[in-house]
């Protein structure tokens, strides 16, 4: 049972500090979480910001080129039918050289050309046929940049979408998506004179947006266009592998269901955290001198987007040992404080159950103890009584509190119990032997041993045990008895007739009253028991005894002082008062008959008896003289005849 508690007890030593551990640290390590979660969120806006502004910038700067070549006189010049170096005339040096210049600087542009109103290629930065027949016509009037671009205002652009309709080129000998940007060239007049066109170099442009992006070596980036067609040119190694054109709406259906319906939105994508919004250089208003820019409008906005690995408990846990470790301390400080705690509270609880027992056997001992024991408070009420004296006076337990104990105790003891409670409360020791009464009258002798509690010189109780002695009074009286008697006739002996008389002497002395004894022989005694035997002659004995004591007053002293001598002591008699005693004992046991069996015959025997008859003299402290007297008063009616009586005075 004990073993079974304290697995229980270990038990809950354990899940109680991991539940109360983790509910504690689960909000800390929720809201840690969510900073982390949040935090990420902050980066994947500002790579994403970053991004946005990388790929608005070359794109913006792109279309200010175009703008600003569009507006130049030598362009203009050029373009112009009726000028010095109108169209079919070789361009002159210096502008050739500025443009290849400018394209050779920027390595974002791969070709830069002036195109005239019927499509046909004026000029084209850098000069080398390209040797991709794709890319060898120069008759460019069935182009969509053309046609878009032949329609526009003056300061209207045109940005064809990335490698669309076969917008590749060969550059540093690998084919590359490109983006066209075309802007309509006016002469001073207003006339329409032909285009200016840039092809951007779309694998530079983004190669840009990924540098950008690798601040955060785990970002991902996606860019497609409206219809989901992937416009990265770079692997992204956080993504599944997408190739430039592939379509990234059908390989992420899911997600793109939820990108389409947003114009920008964070979305969690397998575990990573993904931000993305949309992007329309239709609605540029960076280009401030710039009019309207057109594109094909199903593939815009774009969609640009950032993604993270979204922040988890296990990512948590595998990023940060330091929180592993922290999370193992605590749970095993708990685990090993509650451990602590069950074979505390256990060694406890034992202990505890030990003393309850010992304070049960305590308890035990005190209430059925085989002495009494109390407490009395100043005025002597019991404050406490174990169940042994309570029985012994007869009360129950409600007595406590209110009985007081000098009521159980008999008249003749209050004197005795008084002084020593009075000791008591003086701070000593106080021991008294005192007689208790109990309810029913029942009387028990009793020691009665007490010492008192103070507090400041102030008794506050005392403590008192309660020995029974009745039976040792009991036989104390007996053997006191038994030591003064004569077993056989249960008279007095020689003993207490000596100690008694000093007693009666001082007292006839003291009050002036007279004192006689009598010396008693029972005549020819010896010949009872040689005819009958010894027990015959005891029997007696006996039986003259008990004549005797019929015949005297309660105060008188009957003794058996020898053999078949008797002695009596009698206090206030004169000597002739003490001789109508012997004779009134005299006659009464000569007709005496003692009935016994002789022989298992019944048989009567008579007896007589002789007497001395003295007086003790005022002056005589002793018996001893009175004694010899009487004796010799005895002796004299033996010697004259027997069952007589002789008085001898001093
Ligand atoms: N049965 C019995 N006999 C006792 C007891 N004590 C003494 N005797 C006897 O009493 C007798 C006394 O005898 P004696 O002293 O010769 O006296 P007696 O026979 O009475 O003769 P007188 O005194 O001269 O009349 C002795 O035989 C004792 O043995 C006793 O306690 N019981």
């Amino acid at each position: 049972m004990t073993q079974q508690r304290l697995f229980t007890r270990l038990l809950l030593a354990v899940i109680v500090p991991l539940v109360l551990v983790t509910a504690t640290l689960w909000p800390v390590l929720h809201v840690h979480l969510e900073t982390q979660q949040q935090n990420t969120r902050s980066e994947i806006r500002a790579i994403l910001k970053v991004s946005e502004n990388t790929l608005w910038r070359d794109i913006n700067e792109t279309l200010s080129y175009a703008l600003a070549i569009a507006e130049m006189p030598t362009i203009k010049a050029l373009m112009t039918k009726d000028g010095k170096a109108g169209l079919g005339s070789p361009a002159p040096e210096q502008l050739t050289g500025f443009l290849s210049t400018l394209i050779k600087h920027y390595p974002r542009y791969t070709k830069l050309m002036l195109i005239d109103n019927q499509g046909v290629e004026v000029l084209r930065i850098p000069g080398d046929t390209p040797s991709d027949p794709r890319l060898a016509r120069r008759d460019h009037a069935n182009t969509d940049y053309f046609k878009s671009a032949s329609e526009l205002f003056a300061r209207d652009l045109y940005i064809s979408p990335p490698g669309r309709n076969l917008q590749y080129e060969i550059f540093s000998g690998e084919v590359i998506p490109v983006v066209n940007v075309a802007t309509p060239v006016f002469d001073d007049q207003g006339e329409r004179q032909g285009m200016v066109l840039l092809s951007l170099n779309w694998q530079h442009l983004t190669e840009a947006v990924h540098q950008a992006a690798q601040m955060e070596p785990t970002a991902g980036v996606i860019l497609t266009d409206a219809q989901g067609r992937w416009l990265l040119t770079e692997r992204n190694q956080q993504l599944p592998p997408m190739s430039f054109g592939d379509d990234y709406a059908q390989l992420t259906d899911e997600s793109w269901q939820h990108i389409t319906g947003l114009d920008k939105g964070v979305l969690t994508q397998e575990n990573r955290l993904l931000r993305f919004q949309r992007m329309d250089m239709r609605r540029q208003t960076h280009q401030g001198l710039a009019g309207h820019i057109f594109s094909q409008d199903d593939t815009l906005p774009w969609v640009l987007g950032v993604s993270l690995p979204n922040p988890t408990w296990k990512s948590l846990l595998q990023d940060d040992a330091s929180v592993v470790w922290f999370l193992l301390l605590i749970y095993s400080t708990a685990v090993a404080l509650g451990i602590y705690w069950a074979f505390s509270s256990h060694q406890q609880r034992l202990l505890r159950h030990q003393a309850q027992q010992r304070a049960i056997e305590v308890s035990n001992l005190y209430e059925s103890a085989p002495c009494g024991y109390h407490s009395l408070n100043a005025d002597g009420v019991i404050i406490k009584m174990n169940q042994t004296e309570l029985d012994w006076l007869g009360l129950t337990r409600d007595a406590v509190g209110y009985r007081c104990y000098r009521d159980f105790i008999s008249s003749d003891s209050l004197l005795d119990f008084d002084q020593a409670f009075q000791e008591v409360k003086a701070g000593r020791q106080g021991e008294a032997e005192c007689k208790l009464v109990a309810t029913d009258g029942e009387q028990r002798q009793v020691v009665i041993q007490s010492v008192g509690y103070l507090e400041q010189d102030r008794f506050i109780y005392s403590n008192a045990s309660v020995f029974d002695i009745t039976d040792r009074k009991h036989l104390e009286e007996k053997l006191r008895a038994q030591a003064m008697t004569d077993p056989l006739t249960g008279v007095f002996n020689r003993r207490y007739l000596q100690a008694q008389a000093s007693v009666e002497i001082s007292r006839a002395s003291r009050h002036q009253t007279p004192i006689s004894l009598i010396a008693i022989d029972i005549d020819h005694f010896k010949q009872i028991n040689d005819d009958y035997g010894h027990d015959a002659g005891d029997e007696v004995l006996k039986r003259f005894a008990d004549e005797i004591k019929g015949l005297l007053r309660q105060e008188d002293l009957l003794c058996r002082v020898g053999g078949e001598e008797f002695a009596v002591l009698l206090p206030n008699t004169t000597l002739e008062e003490a001789w109508q005693v012997a004779e009134r004992i005299r006659a009464t046991v000569e007709k005496a008959h003692v009935s016994i069996e002789h022989d298992d015959t019944p048989a009567t025997i008579t007896i007589t008896a002789s007497f001395g008859v003295t007086h003790v003299a005022s002056n005589e402290k002793t018996l001893k003289a009175a004694i010899k007297r009487a004796d010799n008063g005895l002796y004299e009616a033996k010697d004259t005849g027997r069952n007589r009586i002789v008085i001898r005075k001093l």
